[in-house]
């Protein structure tokens, strides 16, 4: 580059314009649009359309609403002309659009020109020649007044032949000149001329088909858009008969400010604008419409052209010319409405949350929601596109994008601090990798940092299946509410293998934590809990959000623990939410640290707590049976008499046997079964739900027939039991779930039966376990398997009874 550029180019001259007026305007209408890619946008291309390809963006064209289209340059090649003369002669152009036609000054090539638009119903004959000093000097060797001439004579000539055009075939002509160069050209040479091409065009009027169009191209742009904003007023203001005029632009973008011009020119008084689609056309593009069209759009100005689906434009723009759409091009781009950034990211997503409650509010009243988006001027569904590229992540984003992307894709709102744990894991891969981080790629770390999603991203702690109870706390003084103590009862997967751990506490999350800290030694407490439900489809589920810190050392699970722990759980049940997101914290807590495993066998001396877990884990193992709390501890009370008779301990075998021993369960089919319904027929009595039970039934291994009624099919069965026993049963306990899936499934029942005898002799408890593919039977079978112990008791309590009466 030269050290003085002066030494080489020369300044644009201003015009002396003092009492310009455009800049005191605003844009508040569409100008009259006329697309030029067929013809300004065809003729830059290495390789011009081919007539399938121009046919297909001329059908795009009209489809977004253009009504002056410049089809060809008629005269420059046979495929010109024949696309121009297979639009009319196969129909192609709706009533309401005028072909628009290019020539030069010369005869020959305006007959021909004409001669293409013969038999069009609407005709706009372009004609240029080019006016500013260097071209009549350098060019054509032209005078001023031999350059005036050479367009009036033409003129003439379009006259000529468009008004026999019209005799012959009816065509309806507007006329278009253009003095090229007028930016470069002596601002009253430029009226001069057309003031005279005016008087031989001779038939300007006021009417929008007669107007006379002067086209006042930047044919290339050498100054400031204001300058050509001067140069337009001036033309406008002095240009006789105003009225009967249409002022056209055609700014080229030499130096980047066509889209300035074009406007400043529109408040200088142009009335109509001449472009192609995403600025294509010589060097450095014709005027880009969709930019200026979208521009008014965003004043709330509908610029009479539509770009809703804009990637369908995008499209065939880009397959006709062969040439990209620049990825940050105005509204049209890949990247435009993407933000990368973390100060953007973060804008954009507080900018939705405030808009969705502004517009709200604003439905609300009646009044109308203002798109107001911080670092988006448009809203990208209005050209229907999609908020999915808004926010892309990369090592220069924030904790609001990704937070905005996890909200987007997964549904959660995640709360502050969680926002930045999880930013620190989507940094760290995003530096490492050196790369742009995909919805998919931190949606997966998402999912693989907080167990979420199934057994994929499941941790070395899961949750199976668990309950939740209520029981009031012991103490308070007289009247004051008691404190609901929670317990959790549950089954977890842990590194693989079943357990059944259990815990109290305040709530169903601190009951789960005491679990934890029980069974597997992990001592972590809650320090912040949010939750918040998530509509999906008709289905609403509860998403949680938990932080645990360890509680142990000084801080003791205090705020000033440095070091803590997120976890997400999503569930319907919002309990089963927060359990959930309790374990997602404990696995990271736990890492690879290693877990107490569990106990081969039980020992006499165990701690209730952890001594009937492990039992209820055996038979959970081996039976797939998860036995309700009371029957945890009653079996093993069963299992530390058995152990103490066996030098203190008792295998994990033994001890299954002992549990099918005591509660009469058996898998085995009909015929051996010691416990068993062989038939059984329940009616329905009332709608309150009474019934009447009938059937035949094995009990401890002997055939019985059993007819009752009672208020469902288990208390009728016990009435059954009732007529042969003194004494008498009633159910204190019933629990029951599922084992296996699809077909295979079967119903566990467990029934706690109370027995009193006769006479008034202690109560018994005692329970039953049964599984059968029918939940009533499986609840049947649990009730003659309870009564198997009754039945001793009974025998007892007869015997004892037949003794007092001997005595
Ligand atoms: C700014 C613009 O975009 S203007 C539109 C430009 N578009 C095109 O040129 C595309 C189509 N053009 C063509 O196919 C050819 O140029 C044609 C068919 C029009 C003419 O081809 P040719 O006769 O071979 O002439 P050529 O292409 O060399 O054009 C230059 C001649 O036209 C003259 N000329 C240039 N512009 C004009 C004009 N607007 N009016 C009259 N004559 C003109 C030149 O002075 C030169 O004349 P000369 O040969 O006497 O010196
Ligand atoms: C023919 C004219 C309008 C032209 O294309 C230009 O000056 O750029």
């Amino acid at each position: 580059m030269l050290a003085d550029p002066s030494i080489r180019y020369q300044p644009y001259t201003p015009l002396n314009l003092p009492d310009r007026q455009w800049p005191g305007k605003v844009n508040r209408a569409p100008p009259i649009w006329l697309s030029t890619d067929l013809r300004d946008g065809n003729q830059a291309l290495a390789n011009p359309m081919t007539i399938p390809q121009k046919m297909v963006f001329f059908e795009t064209l009209v489809k977004c609403g253009f009504k002056e289209i410049e089809v060809a340059y008629p005269a420059a090649s046979d495929t010109d002309f024949n696309f121009v003369r297979m639009l009319i002669e196969e129909n192609r152009v709706p009533d309401d659009v005028w072909l628009q036609v290019l020539t030069p000054a010369r005869e020959d090539l305006i007959k021909r020109t004409v001669e293409s638009v013969a038999g069009a119903k609407r005709a706009i004959i372009h004609m240029y020649n080019a006016t500013c000093c260097l071209f009549r000097t350098v060019v054509f060797h032209n005078s001023k007044e031999e350059t005036v001439n050479l367009a009036v004579k033409h003129t003439e000539i379009v006259r000529k032949l468009t008004d026999e055009c019209t005799a012959k075939h009816g065509t309806q002509f507007r006329y278009e000149y253009s003095p090229e160069t007028f930016s470069q050209t002596e601002p009253e040479f430029a009226l001069e001329v057309c003031e005279a091409v005016k008087k031989a065009w001779g038939r300007a009027g006021p009417a929008f088909e007669d107007r006379i169009i002067f086209n006042l191209p930047a044919t290339v742009e050498i100054g400031p858009p204001n300058h050509y904003a001067d140069l337009v007023e001036h033309f406008c203001r002095h240009i006789s008969e105003r009225e009967k005029i249409y002022i056209s632009l055609h700014p080229h973008n030499d130096r980047g400010t066509s889209t300035a011009a074009a406007e400043l020119g529109q408040l200088a008084g142009a009335d109509r604008v001449e472009g192609c689609l995403f600025g294509n056309g010589e060097r450095t593009g014709n005027v880009d419409l969709v930019n200026l069209a979208l521009n008014l759009y965003t004043q709330g100005v509908h610029p009479k052209v539509d770009f809703s689906d804009i990637q369908a434009v995008i499209d065939v723009v880009t397959a006709c010319n062969d040439l990209p759409v620049h990825p940050r091009h105005p509204y049209a781009g890949e990247l435009v409405f993407t933000a990368f950034s973390g100060s953007h990211q973060d804008a954009i997503k507080k900018g939705f949350e405030a808009q969705r409650e502004r517009h709200a509010k604003a439905r609300a009243q009646g009044e109308r929601e203002y798109w107001d988006m911080p670092y988006l001027p448009i809203d990208p569904a209005d050209l229907g596109c999609t908020y999915e590229a808004v926010i892309r992540v990369n090592a220069q984003s924030g904790k609001g994008g990704i937070a905005y992307l996890v909200q987007q894709h997964l549904g959660l709102d995640m709360p502050r601090k969680l926002q930045i744990a999880f930013y620190q894991v989507i940094q760290e891969i995003a530096d490492r990798e050196a790369r742009e981080m995909t919805v998919e790629d931190i949606t997966t770390a998402f999912r693989k940092t907080y167990h979420l999603g199934g057994s994929v991203y499941e941790g070395r702690l899961a949750l199976r299946s668990f309950r939740i109870s209520a029981e009031s706390a012991p103490g308070g003084a007289e009247g004051e509410a008691v404190d609901e103590r929670r317990q959790f009862d549950g089954t977890i997967l842990v590194d693989g293998q079943l357990r059944v751990i259990r815990g109290d506490g305040n709530g169903p999350l601190s009951a789960l934590l005491d679990a934890l800290r029980t069974h597997l030694q992990v001592d972590l407490c809650l320090r912040e809990y949010s939750e918040h439900t998530i509509s999906q489809d008709a289905s609403a589920k509860a998403a949680s959000f938990v932080e645990l810190v360890w509680n142990s050392g000084d801080v003791k699970g205090t705020r000033a623990a440095a070091e803590s722990f997120w976890g997400v759980g999503i569930d319907p049940d919002i309990a089963g939410s927060g359990l959930r997101a309790v374990l997602s914290a404990a696995n990271n807590a736990i890492a690879d640290r290693a877990l107490p495993e569990l106990k081969l066998s039980v020992g006499a001396g165990f701690s209730a707590a952890s001594g009937q877990a492990d039992v209820a884990t055996a038979i959970l193992n081996a039976l797939r049976l998860e036995l309700p709390r009371r029957l945890q501890a009653a079996f093993f009370e069963e299992v530390q008499r058995a152990a103490a008779g066996s030098g203190g301990e008792i295998s994990y075998d033994a001890l299954v046997g002992l549990f099918r021993e005591t509660y009469g369960y058996y898998e085995e089919e009909e015929g051996d079964a010691r416990f068993a319904v062989k038939s059984f027929k329940l009616e329905h009595l009332n709608a309150s739900g009474r019934a009447k039970l009938s059937g035949e039934f094995i009990i401890n291994g002997k055939p019985v027939s059993l007819a009752a009624e009672g208020n469902g099919p288990l208390s009728a069965a016990v009435e059954a039991v009732n007529r042969g026993l003194d004494g008498r049963v009633s159910i204190r306990e019933y629990a029951e779930h599922s084992i296996g899936e699809g077909s295979e499934v079967k119903a566990a029942s467990y029934v706690e039966v109370a027995y009193e005898g006769p006479g008034g002799s202690p109560k018994l408890t005692t329970w039953g376990v049964a599984i059968d593919s029918d939940i009533t039977a499986s609840g049947l079978k649990a009730v003659l398997a309870a009564t198997k112990a009754v039945e001793h008791a009974d025998e007892a309590a007869r015997k004892a009874a037949a003794q007092v009466a001997q005595q």
